[in-house]
């Protein structure tokens, strides 16, 4: 990634994983890293993941592959098109194809892969003479965000407190063939078409796995709302949008739904959407047209027969009792995913 904006503060928390990865970490930096972790997740929803160790050209080189993606012709791309049904996320996605809101029209192009071993959702390709070597990149990559989700699953599970024995089960249904890597593309829009109000990148929505890795390059928008307190209706009321500034190397992390679940409510799953770029060089000529924006979130969750109950080292205090019922990943899927195409 190559972020020139400058990383004035930020509000979300910064969080080094190279007390957890290094090889000289100890059980107190261990301890440390997914005690910052549990609490950023907590306080925040979103966090920054520096020394991730996943190297830097391979970052650069997957928003090239998925520049060259979106350059094809529109009859390329169709030639892995997203099929109708939902829930499965599979291959390309033109401009206006996924509705996450019933009113906003959303301006981008996606590209989800998954894993080769789901045979309920097999990935969707593109034939390799169109764009020689995704395939094998993309699913390369798609494992090697996975191998490192492995290791954000042992940190918060120490951060939550389970067990040797629940954290190895944790992490156990979540074989990475229930992820999605999602090559996404904003196209320049004109910034009034956004400002209109009936036009927008992404509208507000909380992601329903476990949680989700994203990268994203330097051109800015992405916003998640601010931690308030009160009571639902208050929050809603007084909801306010935060940018989550593009860092330079940094992987953000946002909690998902089942977190939410597992947690009992202690990690809530952020809302959050994109919008125009904050900064004015974003915009040029008469109809300040907006700078184009990729980004690539990984969704993480579980195999689909997973059932998802809140963990007993979540129950204490006020929140002794369990607020959701226990639930079959894939039923939860499929309610939450009802709707979005
Ligand atoms: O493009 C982004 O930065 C966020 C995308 C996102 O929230 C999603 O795909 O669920
Ligand atoms: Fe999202």
């Amino acid at each position: 990634m190559t972020a020139t904006e400058p990383n004035t503060k930020s509000p979300f928390p910064v969080i080094d994983f190279d007390g957890w990865l290094s090889s000289s970490s100890t059980a107190t930096s261990r301890s440390k890293c997914a005690a910052d972790l549990v609490r950023g997740c907590h306080e925040s929803g979103f966090v920054y993941i520096i020394n991730h160790g996943i190297p830097d050209n391979l970052l650069k080189e997957v928003f090239e592959l998925s520049k060259n993606l979106f350059d094809l012709s529109h009859e390329e791309k169709m030639l892995a098109p997203h099929p109708p049904d939902p829930p499965w996320h599979r291959g390309y996605s033109s401009v206006g194809l996924e509705k996450v809101s019933s009113t906003l029209k959303e301006y981008k192009e996606s590209y989800e892969v998954g894993s080769e071993h789901n045979l309920d959702a097999p990935p969707i390709w593109l034939p390799e003479a169109v764009l020689p070597g995704f395939r094998t990149f993309s699913t390369s990559f798609y494992w090697t965000m996975n191998a490192f989700s492995q290791q954000v699953l042992g940190v918060l599970a120490m951060g939550l407190g389970l067990s040797q024995q629940q954290t190895d089960e944790w992490k156990k249904a979540h074989t990475g063939n229930n992820n999605q890597l999602r090559l996404l593309h904003y196209p320049p829009l004109a910034a009034w078409e956004m400002e209109g109000g009936e036009m927008t990148r992404m509208p507000a929505h909380t992601d329903f796995g476990s949680f989700t890795l994203l990268l994203q390059d330097d051109c800015g928008g992405l916003q998640a709302e601010e931690r308030a307190s009160g009571t639902l209706e208050e929050r809603r009321l007084s909801r306010q949008y935060i940018d989550v500034k593009p860092m330079d190397g940094a992987i953000v992390m946002n909690v998902g739904s089942l977190l939410t679940r597992w947690s009992n409510e202690y990690l809530e799953a952020p809302r959050h959407r994109v919008t125009l770029p904050p900064l004015s060089d974003r915009y040029e000529g008469e109809q300040r047209m907006t700078r184009e924006r990729y980004s690539i979130p990984y969704f993480v969750s579980p195999d689909l027969d997973t059932m998802v109950e809140t963990f007993p080292s979540c129950l204490e205090g006020e929140n002794a009792q369990p607020k959701f019922e226990k639930i079959r990943w894939r039923d939860y899927m499929r309610m939450r995913a009802q709707g979005s195409y």
